[in-house]
């Protein structure tokens, strides 16, 4: 199988909208963080329209819809309100990923193994709509398989357990377990992903595995984008992304 070093930066913008939410401001606003980030070199813009509506509202994917130049990637909890404001707004991509109210935030991979007929369902009425779909998983072969038999043509690996880890030892667990995961979604035929607590410091390892398509990117975007910029922190994570898929 061959793999290429390209690599995407999809731009995760939620924690834009925290800010505004906290005040109830109409700013920060994620819609111009959105455009600064295509300006910067984003391939796309990653949103998640939580059911609590604690950061993106109605509002920012609508606006989103008709000004994004690249492409969005609307992640959502799969609900049958989720499914129908996505059929309203048919994103180029959808993510569906796992969701509980109380959550700090996404805490593990979506179970599509233990509900293979729900997801299938989901997967189905969502490709109706032209929306390549990717599912939020483990990096896990029970998972990954069953992402596979339910028609999902993609995945997004969740990289929150490497990014948690502490010791060296358990990074480089983590990291493999990502690793061949990746390996196994390519053999599968499945368009791979990855993302969820990458930052400046943890992002490169993940980027050199081979054959990951996109890294979707946004807590630590957002938060060095407060000293540097927005279009400053998404060029030098493009660049970070960039080099080290080169040299993997
Ligand atoms: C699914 C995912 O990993 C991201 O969309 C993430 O959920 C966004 O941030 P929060 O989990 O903090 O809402
Ligand atoms: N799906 C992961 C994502 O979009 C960004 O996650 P994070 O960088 O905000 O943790």
């Amino acid at each position: 199988m061959t793999t290429s070093n390209r690599i995407l930066l999809g731009v995760n913008i939620d924690h834009v909208a925290t800010l505004r939410q906290a005040r109830g401001t109409r700013y920060p606003d994620p819609v111009k963080a959105a455009l600064d980030a295509e300006e910067a070199g984003a391939d796309g813009i990653t949103v998640h329209l939580r059911e609590d509506r604690r950061h993106i509202q109605e509002r920012d994917v609508l606006l989103l819809k008709d000004v994004l130049q690249t492409r969005m990637n609307f992640e959502m909890g799969v609900t049958e309100e989720m499914m129908a404001f996505a059929e309203r707004i048919r994103p180029a991509h959808i993510c569906l990923v796992p969701e509980t109210r109380q959550e700090l935030t996404t805490e593990g991979g979506l179970d599509v193994a233990g509900q293979e007929e729900r997801i299938k369902a989901a997967v189905e009425r969502l490709s109706k709509i032209g929306s390549e779909v990717s599912l939020f998983i483990d990096a896990d072969e029970r998972q990954i398989a069953a992402s596979k038999r339910v028609g999902a043509p993609a995945i997004e690996l969740h990289t929150g357990r490497y990014a948690d880890a502490e010791t060296p030892t358990e990074v480089a667990e983590e990291l493999k377990r990502v690793a061949d995961g990746v390996a196994f979604g390519l053999a599968q035929g499945l368009i791979v992903n990855a993302g969820h607590g990458l930052h400046y410091h943890n992002v490169e390892a993940v980027a050199a595995i081979k054959g990951i398509n996109e890294l979707n990117i946004g807590h630590a975007l957002v938060a060095h984008a407060l000293f540097v910029g927005f279009k400053s922190a998404v060029s030098e994570m493009k660049a970070l992304i960039l080099a080290a898929a080169l040299k993997g």
